[in-house]
């Protein structure tokens, strides 16, 4: 064994998932091509190393333990063409901006894990799209097919998954030297955090909280500690493991442990509509030594939960399992409790997390999906309110949000409405909360946590439920 190569060279075969039901995969056209691209992923180099994910699993063990809290963010689908330095940085900054405010808040490391990377996969509640009569396959992200609504475009086309590998590959570059040149250090984004207060409708509240910050850092470099080292400049990279063939290509066996790693991302998690126990996404993920996340939406019963515990944490290792929880503001004080109180009388020490966007989508009357800041508020709100009242660890939030001045939520400090969704409305599937949005959030969670009592809410809703 060469023991400078991380991975063995050949990739194990973990194939055992071949013989479940996989929902949600593409009618890829021609095996062949698939088969090509396949052997060409397993032949290439890991994107990320067995002992950056043994870190995170150890982070992510102390958010289960209640010593530490995820931020975990990024695009709801990466866009291979409209992959930059601009975007990526956009959203690295975002992310560690709200990071140093949650920090401070909570008193706890903030474990800072990008949406990014990797995210070029999207689960669909249909698998057709009709327009003006017109019937076609539904858009899945840009690792399947294109988004432009031609019979052409929308053909599954397995060349994709290797440009998706090339785009993380790139977009993994990137935040690798972006955080090696000192962009993730506390005092500069506390410097970022200033500008965004200065602009905020909200400065007065806001101020508090900076100016509670810059006691912290006057403190940490009177007693020797220097910002610039601050641990948030340890970014993780996760998405969804959907494209069950992309990623069994990319796992392998680290050569020193032996165990397998999926090595398309540092955390994978397994979406709401392919978390069956007894399904291949399970099967696959149960055999990898990564940190794993499922998403729990609001049908989710405890009985599945300990199910997933059994198939996915047997071993009750704490770091190991996170569960995502994305009820909808409505549902999450009714449907959480009992399932934090089983799987917590399981003897499982999984992370709960909040995912506040997916359980309170909506359409606008001019058709596009949005959904309101004070509903994604409201439900991390709710969230919060269930854990202490179990006297459990409220562990993280997960939000689909961007670097970018869009407008595709509305409410938030600026008050965007149901008007402004045109004037800049990006993403391929679903609404981000923006820049500003996505800091106000942070702050308003920071206001809450310190202030141990529920967050303002910015204004009354402009939009109404499409059910
Ligand atoms: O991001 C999550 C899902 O892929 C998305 O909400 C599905 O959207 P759809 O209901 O329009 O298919
Ligand atoms: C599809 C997603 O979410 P969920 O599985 O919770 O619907 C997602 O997070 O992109």
């Amino acid at each position: 064994m060469n023991t400078l190569l991380p991975y063995e060279p050949r990739p194990t075969h973990l194939d055992s998932w071949r013989d479940r039901p996989a929902a949600q995969q593409p009618d890829w056209p021609d095996p062949v091509a698939l088969h090509d691209v396949t052997d060409r992923l397993a032949a290439a180099p890991p994107l990320v190393f067995a002992d950056e994910c043994d870190r995170l699993k150890t982070r992510l063990a102390a958010v289960a333990r209640g010593e530490a809290f995820l931020l975990q963010g990024g695009d709801c689908a990466e866009s291979l063409d409209g992959m930059s330095a601009e975007s990526v940085h956009g959203k690295l900054t975002t992310l560690l901006q709200m990071s140093a405010v949650l920090t401070y808040a909570a008193a706890l490391p903030v474990v800072p894990v990008g949406r990014i990377a990797g995210q070029y996969a999207k689960p669909r509640s249909r698998p057709t799209e009709t327009r003006d009569g017109v019937t076609l396959p539904v858009y899945r992200g840009d690792a399947v097919n294109g988004l432009a609504f031609t019979p052409e475009a929308r053909v599954p086309d397995p060349a994709r998954l290797l440009r998706t590998y090339h785009a993380s590959a790139s977009t993994l570059n990137l935040i690798r030297a972006f955080t090696a040149a000192g962009h993730a250090s506390l005092g500069r984004t506390h410097e970022w955090n200033r500008d965004f207060i200065a602009d905020s409708p909200h400065r007065h509240t806001y101020e508090r909280i900076a100016d509670g910050i810059d006691h912290a850092l006057r403190f940490m470099r009177a007693t020797g500690g220097r910002p610039e080292d601050f641990d948030s400049a340890r970014f993780f990279v996760s998405h969804e493991a959907l494209l069950l063939d992309y990623e069994a290509a990319l796992t392998r066996r680290d050569a020193r442990s032996g165990r397998p790693y999926a090595t398309s991302g540092h955390l994978l998690w397994i979406g709401e509509r392919t978390r069956d126990p007894e399904g291949a996404h399970v099967e696959w993920a149960s055999q990898l030594a990564n940190p794993v996340a499922v998403k729990l939406g609001p049908g989710t019963t405890a009985d599945t939960a300990l199910q997933l515990v059994d198939r996915l944490d047997p071993r009750r290792e704490p770091g190991r399992l996170t569960f995502i929880v994305r009820m909808g503001v409505d549902k999450v004080r009714d449907v959480l409790p009992p399932l934090v109180e089983k799987v917590t009388a399981s003897g499982a020490q999984v992370a709960w997390v909040c995912d506040p966007m997916h359980g309170n989508t909506m359409q606008a009357p001019s058709g596009y999906k949005t959904r309101h800041f004070d509903d994604v508020l409201g439900e991390v709100t709710a969230f919060f309110e269930v854990h202490r009242a179990l006297g459990t660890h409220p562990g993280g939030i997960h939000v689909e949000l961007t670097g970018d001045d869009v407008t595709e939520c509305v409410g938030g400090g600026h008050g965007l409405d149901v008007h402004d969704l045109p004037v800049r409305y990006e993403s391929a599937c679903d609404p981000r909360l923006n820049r500003s949005q996505s800091l106000d959030l942070a702050f308003r969670v920071a206001d809450f946590m310190k202030g141990d009592r529920a967050p303002v809410r910015s204004g009354e809703k402009q939009v109404n439920a499409a059910g």
